[in-house]
């Protein structure tokens, strides 16, 4: 049921993925993978390196023919000469796609005529979206000066040019230096103020917690989680972690009297420090007079949220990255 009671999904669902595969020769890339993107909303697909996110965004934007499954694109099947559906897809892959001795308005005109733009639409169309991108006072630049954020940014215009429903990122953010990084995420939200819908694809937890409504795990080729980044949360043993820094070593007794006490669901330490993890913020002030009624003297304490980082490490034992 949707919030305004109605059972109307075909409304809100703009793409549906239903247990796409795919195989190169005896490896399986992707396994039978699954998930929606609502209108409007950004899912994150996140996994480490060779998970099968870019084999599965290509599957997405039909330059790659899934082995089995279905992709539903705005209620049109994708499939091999579904252009109406593909014309609704902007894609910006991993590799750059520039020419890299013409300006960027002349990439823009490049790419704007291969969607079949012209003239003044299509005139107007690269004003717009060089502005999204901030990259206006920079057009009659050549691509080869630009840096590599700059490069991502006129690869995101690009991709906007014909005024796709669903943008695909793949990886935006590799090779590019946090403020360029940053310079990509703003324009990624102005993308999501206008109610663009956004499948971004990273092996960095906090770009994806950042932009996305929804998140989807995926770990060799299968979906390990498909979630809000707070059912998410939920998922985690810890909530919030509690560091205090005590006068002295804590003693076996002194531990053992920390896991115990209610809300904690672990505790570790290193020297003097002692590191708790917490169900809920809100048991961090009784853990604290606990330890103060013991005699300890608290030098230091600070309270943190744990990092949806951790939630790939509980599901498979392993991390995001090496
Ligand atoms: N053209 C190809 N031929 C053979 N194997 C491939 C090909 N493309 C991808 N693979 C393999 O398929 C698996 C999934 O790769 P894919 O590129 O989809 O992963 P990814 O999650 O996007 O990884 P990365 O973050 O490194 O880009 C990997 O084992 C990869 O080696």
């Amino acid at each position: 049921m949707l919030p305004d009671g109605s059972n109307n999904t075909e409304a809100t669902v703009l793409l549906s993925v239903e247990q796409i595969s795919k195989s190169y020769g005896a490896r399986k890339a992707v396994d039978g993978v699954s998930f929606q993107v609502q209108r409007g909303q950004t899912v994150g697909l996140i996994g480490p390196n060779g998970a099968g996110k870019s084999t599965t965004v290509s599957m997405i934007c039909g330059l790659l023919r899934p082995d089995g499954g279905s992709i539903v694109l705005d209620g049109e099947t994708m499939a091999q000469g579904a252009s109406g559906a593909k014309r609704k897809i902007g894609f910006v892959p991993q590799d750059l796609a520039l020419y890299e001795d013409l300006s960027a308005l002349e990439n823009l005109k490049l790419f704007g005529a291969l969607y079949g733009l012209k003239g003044a639409p299509l005139k107007q169309r690269c004003e717009q979206v060089l502005a999204l991108v901030n990259l206006s006072d920079r057009a009659t630049e050549h691509a080869a000066s630009f840096s590599g954020g700059m490069k991502r940014r006129l690869n995101i215009a690009a991709a906007l040019l014909h005024d796709p429903q669903l943008l695909i990122l793949d990886e935006p953010t590799v090779g590019v230096d946090p403020q360029s990084r940053n310079a990509i995420f703003d324009t990624l939200e102005a993308l999501q103020a206008q109610g663009r819908s956004l499948i971004y694809t990273s092996h960095y937890m906090e770009e994806v917690e950042r932009l996305a409504d929804h998140i989807v795990i995926i770990d060799h080729g299968k979906v390990l989680a498909n979630e809000t980044p707070a059912a998410l949360y939920q998922r985690l043993p810890a909530q919030a972690a509690l560091e205090v820094q005590l006068a002295h070593e804590p003693s076996a007794a002194l531990l053992a009297g920390v896991q115990a006490l209610d809300g904690v669901t672990a505790v570790e330490h290193a020297g003097a420090t002692l590191n708790i993890g917490l169900s809920a913020g809100p048991h961090a002030a009784p853990v604290l007079a606990w330890l103060a009624a013991q005699g300890q003297s608290l030098q230091h304490f600070a309270t943190a949220r744990t990092s949806l980082e951790n939630i790939f490490l509980n599901l498979t034992g392993r991390s995001l990255r090496d």
